[in-house]
């Protein structure tokens, strides 16, 4: 079972003005989560996904776990920039869209004025794409003041069977207290977020924080556990040393037949 988080609960002011419901969870020691449910409209959401679902690029890349070959439980596509680090995990190194080709939608981003966003993208249908990113970075800054981001890694569930395992997102790209700001469309899903074990006492074990079985630490310590359910519209913050105290995961759902898609928002340091 999982634990039930203590939320502090505050709000803030959406794009459109209407008061949104911001559940802000302190994971303790600088580690911190923010989860707004209703971020945007149902309607807007599912018009969203309809248009990310046909016109992105899915690929369902083969990568490395624990020295093994296997093709990954889910969809992707990652858009960033070509003058910035360059994404790797699970070694594979996803495919770069980068918007340089394409040179006519630097003005949308000038028109919507977040030139400071270095970001993206685009092969041919991905003009919708551009405004819908730079929609996104908007709503999501005014939701969260001071947040910057560079980059989108996007994934398709295409059910109950599509998962990603424990991991964090600490990849040094993205600097010691990275701020990731995801949102979630389709098909409501849990992700799960549990604390990592000191790193001595794994070693002492054999094992990575990962491998280490959920009902070994249910069992002693209930408190480091805590469940989202992310529904449709929904945007899902980490941030502080979420990374580097913190694995998280969407496991598989037998009940959850439909598909999900999620974007998670990141910046790379330069
Ligand atoms: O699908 C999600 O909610 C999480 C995805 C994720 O953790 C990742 O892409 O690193
Ligand atoms: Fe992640």
């Amino acid at each position: 079972m999982s634990f039930r988080f203590k939320a502090v609960c505050d709000s803030s002011a959406s794009a459109s003005g209407e008061e949104l419901k911001k559940q802000v969870v302190n994971l303790g020691d600088g580690s911190e989560v923010v989860h707004i449910s209703r971020f945007l409209p149902l309607a807007e959401s599912w018009k969203w996904f309809d248009y990310l679902d046909k016109e992105i690029p899915w690929i369902r890349p083969t990568i490395r776990v624990y020295g093994r070959s296997c093709v990954q439980p889910r969809d992707m596509c990652y858009v960033s920039s070509p003058e910035l680090m360059e994404l790797s995990y699970s070694g594979y190194q996803p495919h770069t869209h980068s918007w340089d080709d394409f040179p006519r939608l630097r003005e949308l981003l000038d028109a919507a004025r977040i030139s400071e966003f270095s970001i993206f993208y685009v092969v041919t249908t991905m003009k919708n794409l551009i405004a819908f990113v730079v929609l996104f970075f908007v709503k999501v800054r005014k939701a969260l003041p001071g947040s910057r981001f560079n980059s989108v890694l996007l994934n398709r569930y295409k059910g109950g069977g599509d998962y990603v395992s424990w991991h964090a997102d600490d990849e040094k790209l993205y600097g010691l207290t990275p701020e990731i700001a995801s949102l979630s469309f389709g098909c409501e899903r849990e992700f799960l977020l549990r604390k990592k074990k000191p790193k001595a006492a794994l070693q002492g074990q054999g094992k990575t924080a990962a491998e280490e079985p959920l009902s070994k630490r249910l069992k002693s310590n209930t408190i480091d556990q805590h469940s989202f359910n992310l529904k449709h519209g929904s945007l899902l913050v980490m941030r502080g040393y979420t990374q580097r105290d913190w694995l998280h995961s969407v496991p598989k759902r037998a009940k959850a037949t439909e598909t999900r898609i999620n974007l998670t928002f990141r910046l790379i340091m330069q």
